[in-house]
């Protein structure tokens, strides 16, 4: 998450947004098929025949601890209304980022984002885990963006600057104060366990990107994806979307929800982080973008972390015998590194990380969300058309090695020839007599040496019922 920006100085190897101003048609590469995303069921959107629709709280009100506490314990999200940032620092982000993604493609990519880094200009920054490409574009920042603006507008850019870190700095206050109310509504207050929301010798303990996204015209938005389901690694999200529609939750039992527009309202998603906190009382919503054939669709995403080093866990108020911890304590950094390793391996969904956070914890009892999520269910279901993962081959008939299944010795990086021998002895796993009086001391070498031994003597050779008739 280093913010250091590198000059381009050779084409990249990774998707830069198109040039949206410049196709009339989708191309191919990003047409997203239904089966493309597991948990991409027709959006029934009722709950108990009433419409289902994301809690919209006003932050004044006398029970928003409450109806907080309900929202992310049912949602993982909720409109915020009341919230206190001036309608005209809307008005006027909205301008400055319409005013950026208006400028020329050449232009944008002059401070082109790498994809190790998270500011700058480049595509969503989960289209590495996908073939599909998203119609979408976007800009990161972590505080002031001068650096960037300068090259973008040499003689222009204070505005852009002055307005952007303006609405940061409403973002944090207000991050801060609803972290409070999130925490307080489950009985906790800033003194409990949350050395990393402190600030410490003056100096803050948590860390925000700040990010525009863009969402052009799309020539055929039933067959596109603006940005794929996700769950946002971070505390807490706030979300604007400029009154404009598109974006949608991801509820059990509802399917997709959008977001209903409302003007100045501010949406705020719970991230993994919270829920690792909050020990899965919050859980992180899934969401998505989707685009339009009508309008160009602005949004803005804060996102509220613990800084990248502090160790994250459930907060020690939430633990006792009755609720154990479901997840270990991880920092940002780590988390981060395990949800995008476990993407790149997998191309699983994107709450997997939190599974595997909580698999460690405690491999017996897994959420049905996160089985739901992640198609994790062990039920058996009856194959109805071809599978899109590849089955075994037919062994028997074939006669000569495919070259699917050649694998290069490079692949394997430990995977050096076998030299089968130590010291000169030729190296064997050892052979352990179960009744030998030494069988404790030799399986305790073999276990701490090998990781593995072969067992004999360990009882009568059992004969099949006809080997006992023969
Ligand atoms: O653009 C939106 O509406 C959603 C943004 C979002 O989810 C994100 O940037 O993580
Ligand atoms: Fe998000």
């Amino acid at each position: 998450m280093n913010p250091t920006m590198e000059t381009q100085t050779q084409a990249p190897n990774y998707p830069l947004p198109l040039d949206f101003d410049n196709v009339s048609t989708l191309p191919n590469s990003y047409v997203w098929s239904t089966t493309t995303l597991p948990s991409d069921d027709p959006c029934h959107c009722t709950i108990n025949d009433r419409k289902a629709s994301l809690p919209i709280i006003d932050i004044g009100d006398p029970s928003t601890y409450d109806l907080v506490r309900l929202a992310c314990e049912k949602w993982g999200a909720f409109q915020v209304i009341n919230h206190g940032v001036p309608l005209s620092l809307f008005h006027e982000t909205e301008f400055q980022t319409r005013r950026l993604f208006s400028l020329p493609t050449e232009q944008k990519l002059l401070v082109a984002r790498l994809p190790s880094k998270v500011v700058g200009y480049g595509s969503a920054r989960i289209q590495a885990f996908y073939t599909e490409l998203m119609w979408s574009e976007g800009f990161g920042m972590m505080g002031s963006p001068v650096e960037h603006a300068r090259k973008l507008w040499p003689q222009d850019h204070a505005k852009f600057c002055e307005v952007m870190e303006q609405w940061q700095a409403e973002m944090k206050t207000l991050c801060n104060k609803i972290v409070g109310i999130m925490l307080g509504s489950l009985g906790l207050t800033h003194e409990d366990d949350m050395n990393w929301f402190q600030p410490q010798n003056g100096s803050d303990q948590t860390q925000c990107l700040f990010h525009l996204n863009s969402y052009p015209v799309c020539p055929d938005p039933d067959r596109a994806m603006g940005l794929a389901p996700h769950t946002d690694t971070s505390l807490i999200t706030v979300v604007n979307q400029f009154n404009t529609g598109g974006l949608q939750v991801y509820q059990d039992g509802a399917g997709w929800v959008p977001v209903e527009p409302i003007e100045g309202a501010l949406v705020v998603n719970v991230g993994d982080l919270m829920q690792i906190i909050s020990n899965g009382k919050f859980k992180s919503v899934l969401h998505r973008a989707l685009v339009n054939s009508t309008c160009h669709r602005l949004a803005t995403a804060f996102f509220l972390m613990p800084s990248s080093n502090a160790e994250v866990s459930p907060l020690r108020k939430l633990v006792d015998s009755a609720h154990p911890p479901l997840y270990r304590p991880v920092t940002g950094r780590e988390y981060f590194q395990l949800k995008t390793k476990f993407k790149q391996d997998n191309h699983c969904e994107t709450r997997l990380s939190i599974y595997v956070i909580f698999l460690q914890n405690n491999p017996h009892s897994l959420p049905n969300s996160h089985l739901l999520i992640f198609h994790m269910n062990p039920t058996m279901e009856t194959q109805t058309q071809a599978p899109n993962y590849p089955l075994p081959l037919d062994f028997d008939n074939v006669s000569t090695l495919p070259d699917s299944y050649a694998w290069s010795t490079t692949t394997l990086p430990s995977d050096d020839p076998c030299h089968c021998t130590i010291n000169d002895r030729k190296a064997s796993l050892p052979i352990i007599d179960i009744g030998d009086p030494s069988t404790y001391d030799l399986v305790r070498l073999a276990c701490e040496k090998w990781g593995a031994f072969q067992v004999i003597n360990h009882g009568p050779l059992r004969l099949a019922p006809s080997a006992h008739r023969a």
